[in-house]
């Protein structure tokens, strides 16, 4: 089994960490390249796997698309294809298999593509026979399981005859991808109104136009950072994140005021963000539909630090990468803490039960990123040894050369 030990910092904890850039904001930019024929100049594009295997997939002639673990490349492939007219078979590793994507599929038929399912009805694989564009530019969909379907069917919409209307329906998750999308699609050229109060987003049919385009640093990789000094005993951890922004257009910048709460202070630079200790609350609770990349960081930080969290709005952290409510159930138990549904599938609490682990905690990650990544900080108090490394490579390759900035990172077989 390959695995990575990590071993607390002896001294102080101080040092600049580059971060990988967002992997979402590249995903979008190229979809809208590729809808430009190819005319952008997109700098500083994630090295994330999910973006590497979308431009991969972009170029390739190859009759099947196999996107891995990705679900942005997934989604955002299927539609992109569907609207170009381009006949692919559309595959992904086994888990990907199990995440579904119906709703999408749904959709993109009404939008005229034809689209059948080569195994199970919902879920890849799929195949895209071609596409017909339908008179009909008016739809609803549910915003409730993942707005990956919605982003995607919003970024060709400018291709369509008559543009697109979309109807949200349920209550909306992960909205700040919704936002970021239609943000970038307005800064390329496009027609795009969201109207909040009804849920209605109307993007009409004007093309995109070519421009130049710098992508962020990638606030979710930013998070485990967070954690880092927030389980620092060192009171004078300094670390500087570079490439973030104050106004981003990602979500997941909540962590700074999430982290607030944990006891992390935020000052925003010309190059990034430095991170500075304060104090932290006593408890924290907090509502994680709008960013649920980021509950798996938050539970292992206020695991670590005894500061009990309540989470709400976690149910679609059950068709990611694996499901990460039992990955994190069991997984915090090595640490001394347990996750707990208090109200079905709506609220949930981590609290410590014993403080130190009596020998080193190895942690499984469930071929997730974020698995890894979440539970790497504890190593800011104990010694720890984390399964399987090479699953960052999904989002932020460089998160153990990074991590080796802070403390002692030894590979074991
Ligand atoms: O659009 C995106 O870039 C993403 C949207 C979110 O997914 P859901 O909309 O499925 O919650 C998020 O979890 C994922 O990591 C990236
Ligand atoms: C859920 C994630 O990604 P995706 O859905 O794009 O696979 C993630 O990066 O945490």
């Amino acid at each position: 089994m390959n695995a990575v030990r990590l071993t607390p910092p002896t001294g102080p904890v101080r040092a600049t960490i580059p971060l990988a850039s967002s992997k979402s904001e590249s995903n979008r930019a190229l979809i809208i390249d590729a809808l430009t024929g190819f005319q952008c100049d997109l700098q500083n594009l994630s090295t994330a796997r999910d973006t590497q295997t979308m431009i991969r997939l972009l170029k390739s002639d190859d009759a099947v698309a196999d996107v891995l673990d990705a679900g942005t490349t997934m989604r955002f492939l299927t539609a992109y294809f569907a609207a170009t007219g381009q006949k692919k078979i559309m595959t992904g590793t086994p888990r990907m298999c199990e995440r579904p994507i119906g709703i999408l599929v749904d959709a993109l038929r009404t939008l005229g593509a034809d689209i059948t399912y080569l195994k199970k009805e919902g879920y890849p694989p799929l195949q895209i026979n071609g596409f017909s564009p339908a008179e009909n530019n008016r739809l609803q969909i549910r915003g409730d399981v993942s707005s990956q379907y919605i982003s995607a069917l919003v970024m060709i919409a400018p291709t369509l005859p008559n543009g697109l209307t979309l109807e949200l329906t349920g209550a909306i998750g992960s909205r700040p991808y919704i936002e970021m999308t239609l943000e970038q699609m307005t800064y390329f050229g496009a027609d795009v109104q969201a109207d909040w109060a009804k849920n209605i987003i109307t993007v009409g049919p004007k093309p995109y136009i070519p421009k130049p385009y710098a992508i962020e640093s990638d606030w979710s990789g930013a998070s485990y950072w967070y954690s880092v000094a927030a389980l620092a005993d060192d009171q004078t951890t300094e670390l500087e994140l570079l490439g973030l922004k104050a106004k981003s257009l990602q979500g997941d910048s909540a962590i700074v005021d999430i982290m607030r709460a944990l006891g992390v202070e935020s000052t925003f630079t010309d190059s990034g963000v430095k991170l500075t200790k304060c104090a932290p609350e006593s408890s924290l609770e907090w509502d994680f539909t709008n960013c649920p990349d980021l509950a798996q960081t938050v539970a292992v930080c206020a695991a670590m630090k005894g500061i009990p969290l309540i989470l709400t709005g976690i149910e679609s952290l059950k068709i990611k990468e694996t499901d990460r409510i039992a990955a994190l159930q069991t997984e915090l138990q090595k640490v001394g803490a347990e996750l707990v549904e208090i109200e079905t599938n709506a609220r949930y609490i981590v609290r410590q039960f014993s403080i130190g682990p009596e020998s080193t905690a190895t942690i499984a990650t469930y071929d997730d990123h974020r698995m890894a990544m979440a539970f790497a900080p504890v190593a800011m108090q104990q010694e720890i040894v984390i399964e399987e490394p090479g699953v960052v490579a999904k989002s932020y390759p460089s998160f153990w050369d990074d991590m080796a900035r802070v403390l002692t990172v030894e590979t074991v077989a």
